[in-house]
C-alpha cells in the first residue's frame, strides 16, 4: 500500500522547456555578475570550495568560476555546487516576477487532491532544496509549498543511484514499498525500483515504448491505491 508520494520536477510536474529555456539561460546570464558581487559570501565560498574539489580547477577569480559554471549549465551537469548557485540566482528572478515556474495543470490538481487525501508528498530533484521551494512557491498554480512534507536534492545522492532512494526512504520513515516515485527518466525509476520503491514513468509526449515501469502521460492517470 502506498503511504507517500515522491516526485521529480523537470519533465514530470513541469515542462523540460521551462527549465532549459527560461531557468538555465537566466542563471547563465546572471552567473558572472552574481559571483562578482557575492564572491566573499560564506554560502558562495562553500560552493566554490565544492566546485574546486569536483573540477580540480583553481577557480581563483569570479570570471574563471563563472566560465566553468556556464559550461556545466551547457552540459546540464547535475553538480551540487552549480545547483546551489542556480538556486541563489533564481531567487531574485522569482521575487522580481521575471518568471513563474511551469506546472502542468494535471500535476497541480492531483498533488492538491493527494494532499487532501492524506498522502505525504515529497520532492526529489537535482535542483537544490532551496530552488525546489522557490519553484513550487512561485508556480503558475500558486504557492504549492504547503502541500509538501519534505524536499530532497543531490545531497541525498544522484538520482540514478539506488542508495539515494534508500536514504530518502529512511529520511521519510517508510519502507520503499510504501513510497511511489514519479519521474520522466527511466534510469531514475530503475534505481528507485532497485531500492524497493514503486514507480511510474511520466511520458509527457507519449513518445516512449512500454517498458519496465507503468507509463502515463499525465498525473490524472495515476492512482496510488492501485499499487
Ligand atoms: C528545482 S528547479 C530546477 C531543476 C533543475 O535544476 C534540474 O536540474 C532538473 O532536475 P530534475 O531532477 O528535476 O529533473
Ligand atoms: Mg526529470
Amino acid at each position: 500500500m502506498i503511504r507517500a508520494i515522491l516526485t521529480d520536477i523537470e519533465g514530470t510536474t513541469s515542462s523540460i522547456r521551462f527549465v532549459k529555456e527560461v531557468l538555465f539561460p537566466y542563471a547563465a546570464e546572471q552567473m558572472g555578475d552574481f559571483l562578482a558581487r557575492h564572491w566573499d559570501d560564506p554560502a558562495v565560498v562553500e560552493q566554490m570550495a565544492a566546485a574546486r574539489q569536483e573540477s580540480g580547477e583553481a577557480l581563483a577569480t569570479p570570471e574563471q568560476a563563472a566560465a566553468l559554471m556556464r559550461a556545466w549549465i551547457d552540459e546540464d551537469r547535475k553538480a551540487t555546487p552549480l545547483k546551489a548557485l542556480q538556486g541563489m540566482i533564481w531567487e531574485s528572478g522569482y521575487r522580481n516576477g521575471d518568471y513563474q515556474a511551469h506546472l502542468y495543470p494535471d500535476a497541480a490538481r492531483r498533488l492538491r487532491d493527494w494532499h487532501h487525501q492524506g498522502f505525504p508528498l515529497y520532492v526529489y530533484s537535482s535542483g537544490s532544496v532551496a530552488a525546489q521551494k522557490l519553484f513550487f512557491g512561485y508556480s503558475e498554480a500558486g504557492d504549492l509549498t504547503p502541500l509538501f512534507q519534505g524536499y530532497f536534492d543531490t545531497t541525498s545522492g544522484g538520482k540514478k543511484e539506488a542508495a539515494s532512494y534508500r536514504r530518502i526512504s529512511e529520511a521519510i520513515g517508510l519502507p520503499g514499498h510504501e513510497i511511489l516515485f514519479l519521474s520522466d527518466v527511466e534510469a531514475e525509476l530503475d534505481a528507485a525500483r532497485e531500492a524497493g520503491l514503486h514507480t511510474v514513468l511520466l511520458d509527457r509526449d507519449n513518445a516512449l515504448p512500454d517498458g519496465a515501469h507503468p507509463r502515463v502521460t499525465d498525473f490524472d492517470a495515476i492512482d496510488p491505491a492501485s499499487f
